[in-house]
């Protein structure tokens, strides 16, 4: 008798789906997207994963010229209207990638090399059954804050209040992590205000911020410590 090996099933963030594309959304495509793609090698500071429509995005980079952002969302029309974005905006320090966002950051962001990783309003996944699905789970903020330099920070936010607190669980239990704030983080000024989180403030969901600081340098046996950090100094605008 013999058995086959099923290759492990993926289990992927986000939900499949295609947006409509516009005339405006397929100009992006053919004309910007390979001026502004992300090219493994590319240097990164910033990384933001799903970044949606990219207002936030956008808006971030342009405030904070001095550091490479990088922008990762696979629903296309969202990646269109990013493009869009940064060429409205004279943007340099931008790019675009429309992959699993969690594929890239393990092929192709080297350790340690990350200022802050920006997870703005990920999908909630609410099922109980779905959970594993969430990008704020045990085994991904562990691949996040390695990809961190130390005193990088892990930025989240999210208007679904049971997936707020249970990241903020998640990152507590990280052992190479520590809360910047005690419990949520103030509304970070530098943050923009999407149309999303005005939205879901409108229907009396506020947002939760969360910013979490990778701790000292790797061990040589690869764990991090929980001793204190090597700090650059941040303007304002960087915040994380
Ligand atoms: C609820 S939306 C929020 C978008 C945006 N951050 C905002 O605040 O408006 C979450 C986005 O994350 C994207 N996403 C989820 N998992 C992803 C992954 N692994 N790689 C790239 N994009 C992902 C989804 O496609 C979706 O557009």
């Amino acid at each position: 008798m013999y058995t086959v090996d099923r290759p492990p099933r993926i289990v992927r963030t986000y939900h499949p789906r295609r947006g409509r594309l516009s005339g405006r959304h397929f100009d992006a495509l053919e004309r910007l997207a390979a001026r502004y793609a992300f090219a493994p090698g590319d240097p990164v500071d910033v990384l933001e994963i799903g970044s949606g429509m990219g207002e936030a995005t956008a808006q971030m980079a342009a405030a904070d010229p001095g550091r490479r952002y990088l922008a990762v969302e696979v629903h296309t029309p969202g990646v269109a209207n990013l493009l869009h974005l940064i060429e409205d905006g004279g943007l340099t320090n931008l790019r675009v990638a429309s992959v699993d966002a969690m594929e890239l950051v393990r092929d192709d962001i080297p350790a340690g090399s990350l200022d802050a990783v920006h997870v703005f309003f990920p999908d909630p996944w609410p099922k109980a059954r779905h959970h594993k699905r969430r990008l704020i789970v045990p085994e991904r903020v562990a691949l996040l804050r390695e990809r961190l330099r130390p005193g990088g920070v892990l930025h989240c936010a999210t208007d679904d209040e049971g997936y707020a607190h249970a990241m903020l669980e998640t990152l507590d239990a990280d052992p190479g992590l520590v809360n910047r704030h005690d419990g949520f983080a103030p509304r970070p000024v530098h943050r923009p205000l999407t149309k999303f989180e005005l939205r879901a403030v409108r229907d009396g969901r506020p947002a939760y911020d969360l910013m979490y600081e990778r701790s000292g340098p790797e061990r040589s046996g690869g764990a991090a410590t929980n001793g204190s950090s090597p700090k650059r100094p941040r303007s304002e605008a960087e915040g994380s």
